[in-house]
């Protein structure tokens, strides 16, 4: 179970993560609504369903940027719901997000680019010093080498290609150390080779450092095939959570189709 309070957060905390009856209700429409959902540490879990079913509203209630409108959010021993922002932030420097469009800054290197994933753990003089002569080269270098683009250290962030620019998206999110590592269709916006690499290695770093991950997927297949628990999200409710192979045809089918958005009573 879960400490109610907002330690610094430890790897080995059971569950990493643990919404209870959580909703969130976005502008005038129920983004999500009574979700149920523990993730123990080292799990690797795709979420899937239709557009606007609500998957990053999810991401966002786990790393802390959609607050809950009712239930509640833990996440790495933090109670989101009423905590301190402080407390907040100190389990958002432990938890990791990719996106789809990479976020980075186009004009500056990649080296400032990965460094932005420690801001959240710098002091203030540091990450601005960071801006005019690049601090923590050495550890920004070594996570750029493991995710395979260790030579474009100096290069301009926005030169390089999208599978790229989403490797250093990922090489900011572990200069972070994270223990829980969120991506949100991390994968959209590249072609289907350079995603199932970017997929191969989020999978490859979390079986490494024994992260927890979570992954937002389009892609079925990808989603059944190379992870071992799918929650299938539809109109802001879970309507599966399951290892692939007890997942049939049907399952997927009814999960994609048409729903219409839920209005906010
Ligand atoms: N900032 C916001 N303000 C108002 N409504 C929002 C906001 N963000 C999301 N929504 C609404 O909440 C619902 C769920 O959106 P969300 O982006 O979480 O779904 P999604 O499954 O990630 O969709 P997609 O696959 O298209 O990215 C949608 O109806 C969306 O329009």
């Amino acid at each position: 179970m879960l400490p109610d309070s907002c330690a610094d957060p430890v790897a080995e905390l059971q569950p990493i993560a643990e919404l209870r009856a959580a909703g969130a209700v976005r502008g005038s429409v129920t983004a999500l609504a009574g979700i149920d959902l523990r993730i123990a540490p080292g799990e690797r879990v795709a979420v899937i369903g239709p557009s606007g079913a609500g998957k990053s509203s999810l991401v966002g209630l786990l790393n802390g940027t959609v607050a809950a409108t009712s239930g509640s959010v833990t996440v790495l021993g933090c109670r989101f719901t009423g905590a301190p922002g402080a407390a907040i932030r100190r389990a958002q420097r432990r938890i990791g997000t990719v996106h789809q469009r990479f976020d980075l800054v186009e004009q500056l290197s990649v080296v400032h680019n990965v460094n932005a994933g420690r801001l959240g753990g710098w002091p203030v003089w540091k990450a601005l010093l960071s801006l005019v002569a690049p601090r923590g080269v050495a550890e920004a270098r070594a996570a750029l080498d493991r995710v395979g683009i260790g030579a474009k250290v100096r290069q301009r962030a926005g030169d390089l290609s999208g599978g790229e620019q989403q490797r250093v998206a990922i090489a900011r999110v572990l200069v972070q150390r994270p223990l829980l590592v969120l991506a949100d269709e991390p994968v959209a916006s590249l072609d289907p080779a350079r995603g199932r690499e970017v997929i191969d290695l989020l999978l490859e770093l979390s079986g490494e450092l024994g992260t927890t991950l979570l992954t937002c997927l389009h892609d079925v297949g990808m989603a059944l095939g190379s992870f071992e628990r799918v929650v299938g999200l539809r109109a802001g409710t879970v309507v599966f959570d399951r290892p692939p192979s007890a997942l049939s045809d049907g399952d997927i089918r009814d999960l994609y189709a048409f729903a219409a958005p839920v209005p906010h009573p």
